[in-house]
């Protein structure tokens, strides 16, 4: 099986934890994609819930599929947050903003008293670090915030090289809230909490995409099957 069709049968299986009248945090990416499609299948057939976007990709995407939406300023408190990843190990840390929607995701997922993350077997590790880890950052200072980005990770015990994140035609990749976008390329993270510690000292870092302590549960597609991880 494909990994797309793998990434739409995790997104079926997190329909399972949705009830009536939740309050919905919608993730962004591929993976979360087919969720929001799903979702607004069943919303059309009758179910109730109110969502709230992590990106304007999936605002317009959970609007064309008929989900009723709210913002976080009337909708502060969510039920459940199903959202998509880059990597994610045991113990359910992850790494996300592959997509460059890791801010507004970690402050949805953060609202949410539940995130589930949906993904294919790909994604599952057993340390993460081969996905370069997404730090969202002011664009004011970058060169410096760069050099401090990499000495945070050296610092945390894995060195690597930060890159501006640069769109097809070169420019650099803005996120949803204005702000650029550092690769870090790392290979291992031998301690991602240390690493997230460090990082979020840095001036300018305006969040990174280590996800730690959010993630309760993990629905993982593979070929063999579907399995289901918990915190
Ligand atoms: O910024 C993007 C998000 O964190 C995505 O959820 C993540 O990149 C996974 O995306 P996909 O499901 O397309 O692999």
């Amino acid at each position: 099986m494909n990994p797309d069709s793998l990434k739409r049968e995790a997104a079926a299986r997190a329909l399972d934890f949705v009830e009536p009248g939740m309050r919905l945090g919608l993730g962004t990416g591929s993976t979360a994609k087919h969720f929001v499609a799903l979702l607004g299948e069943r919303v059309r057939a009758g179910l109730d819930v109110v969502g709230v976007p992590t990106s304007e990709a999936t605002r317009a995407d959970a609007e064309a599929a008929g989900v009723r939406l709210s913002t976080l300023d009337e909708t502060p408190a969510l039920d459940l947050t199903v959202d998509g990843a880059d990597e994610i190990a045991p113990g359910l840390s992850a790494i996300k903003g592959g997509g460059g929607a890791l801010l507004r995701e970690k402050i949805v997922a953060a609202a949410s008293a539940r995130m589930i993350v949906i993904a294919d077997e790909t994604k599952w590790v057993a340390t993460l670090g081969r996905f370069p880890l997404p730090v969202e950052v002011v664009p004011f200072g970058v060169a410096p915030t760069r050099i401090a980005v990499e000495a945070a990770a050296a610092a945390a015990g894995c060195p690597g090289r930060a890159e501006l994140r640069r769109t097809r035609e070169g420019h650099a990749f803005v996120t949803d809230g204005g702000h650029f976008i550092l690769d870090l390329a790392l290979g291992r993270i031998p301690d991602p909490l240390a690493l997230a510690e460090r990082l979020a000292a840095v001036p300018g870092v305006v969040e990174h995409g280590l996800f730690i302590g959010l993630v309760r549960t993990a629905i993982i597609a593979g070929a063999a099957g579907i399995r289901i991880e918990n915190a």
